[in-house]
C-alpha cells in the first residue's frame, strides 16, 4: 500500500488491526491470546465479536482500545498507530477518541447521572456545558433523570448513563465488553436497540464482545475468534444462524 492508499483506508475505517499478536508469559507457560489478527472496522458500522471461552475476545478489545499493548502488530485509530504512542499520548487518545461500556456500569455512586456523564470531560480538564450533558442524556432517553444518583436508577438506566458518559467525548469508536451481560432480557434489548440507533442515526462505530447470539444479531457483522485467530464472519445474520455457527465452532474437533 502506498501513502495515499493508506490514508484512503483510514478515512473509511474507524480502526484497523494489522497482524496483531498478544502473548502472555514466556517459556513453557507462554500463552498466545491473539495470533496475527488483522481486522478493520468501517466507520458507522456495528460489529460483534464472538468465540468460545479463551478465544481472545477480551484481549482483542483491550488491544484495539489501547488499554493493553500488543506484543507485535499495529492498531491504527484515525490514522494514528496506537502501538507507537507514549503512555501519556495513549492516555489522551483513549480519553478523547475511544469510548467504553463494560458489563459493570462503573458509575460513581455519589455523583448524579449528569455528573457521571460529565466526568470524562472534567478528567480531560474541560468544563462540559450543561447543554452538552443534557444532550448526551437525551440521546439515551434519560433527559428527566439528570439529578438522580445511580442507586435511584434501574440497571438498564444505569447502563444508559454509562453509554451517555462514553459518548460525551464524541469518540471515533465505542467498545462494549458484554454491555448487556448484567441486564435482564428486556432491558438488555433496549440497550442494544440504543446502540443500533447510534450507528444508524449518528454514524457511530460500535464494536461489542458478546456471548449472546441475540445481542450479536443487532450488529451488521459478527466476527468469530478461535484460539486467537479470526475464524470466519457472518453479515446481517439472525440469532439462529449465529447460534448455529457458534455451536459448530465449540464442537468442532481441533
Ligand atoms: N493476563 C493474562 N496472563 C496470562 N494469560 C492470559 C491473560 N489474559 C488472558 N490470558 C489468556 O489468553 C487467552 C485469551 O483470553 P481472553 O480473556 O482474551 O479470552 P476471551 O475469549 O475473552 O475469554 P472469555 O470468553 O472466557 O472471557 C486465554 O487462554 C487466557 O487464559
Amino acid at each position: 500500500m502506498n501513502d495515499r492508499t493508506v490514508h484512503a483506508v483510514d478515512a473509511d475505517h474507524a480502526i484497523r488491526l494489522c497482524s496483531v499478536s498478544r502473548r502472555y508469559g514466556s517459556g513453557d507457560s507462554a500463552v498466545t491470546a491473539l495470533d496475527e489478527v488483522s481486522l478493520a472496522f468501517p466507520r458507522g458500522t456495528f460489529t460483534a465479536v464472538m468465540g468460545p471461552s479463551g478465544s481472545g475476545k477480551s484481549s482483542l478489545l483491550q488491544c484495539a482500545a489501547g488499554l493493553d499493548r500488543p506484543t507485535s502488530g499495529a492498531v491504527v485509530v484515525g490514522g494514528t498507530d496506537l502501538t507507537r504512542l507514549s503512555e501519556r499520548r495513549l492516555t489522551l487518545l483513549r480519553r478523547e477518541r475511544v469510548g467504553f461500556v463494560f458489563q459493570a456500569f462503573n458509575l460513581l455512586p455519589s455523583l448524579t447521572a449528569a455528573q457521571n456523564v460529565a466526568l470524562p470531560l472534567r478528567l480531560a480538564g474541560r468544563r462540559p456545558s450543561r447543554a452538552r450533558v443534557r444532550e448526551a442524556l437525551a440521546q439515551v432517553g434519560l433527559a428527566d433523570r439528570a439529578r438522580h444518583r445511580p442507586a435511584e436508577l434501574s440497571g438498564g438506566q444505569q447502563q444508559r448513563v454509562a453509554l451517555a458518559r462514553a459518548l460525551i467525548t464524541r469518540p471515533e469508536i465505542l467498545f462494549g465488553d458484554e454491555p448487556t451481560g448484567a441486564l435482564d432480557t428486556r432491558t438488555g434489548r433496549e440497550v442494544l436497540a440504543l446502540l443500533r440507533a447510534m450507528v444508524d442515526d449518528a454514524g457511530q462505530t460500535v464494536v461489542m464482545v458478546t456471548h449472546d447470539p441475540v445481542a450479536a444479531s443487532y450488529a451488521d457483522r459478527v466476527v468469530f475468534l478461535v484460539d486467537g485467530r479470526v475464524n470466519g464472519e457472518l453479515t446481517a445474520a439472525g440469532a439462529d444462524a449465529i447460534a448455529t455457527h457458534m455451536t459448530h465452532l465449540e464442537t468442532a474437533p481441533c
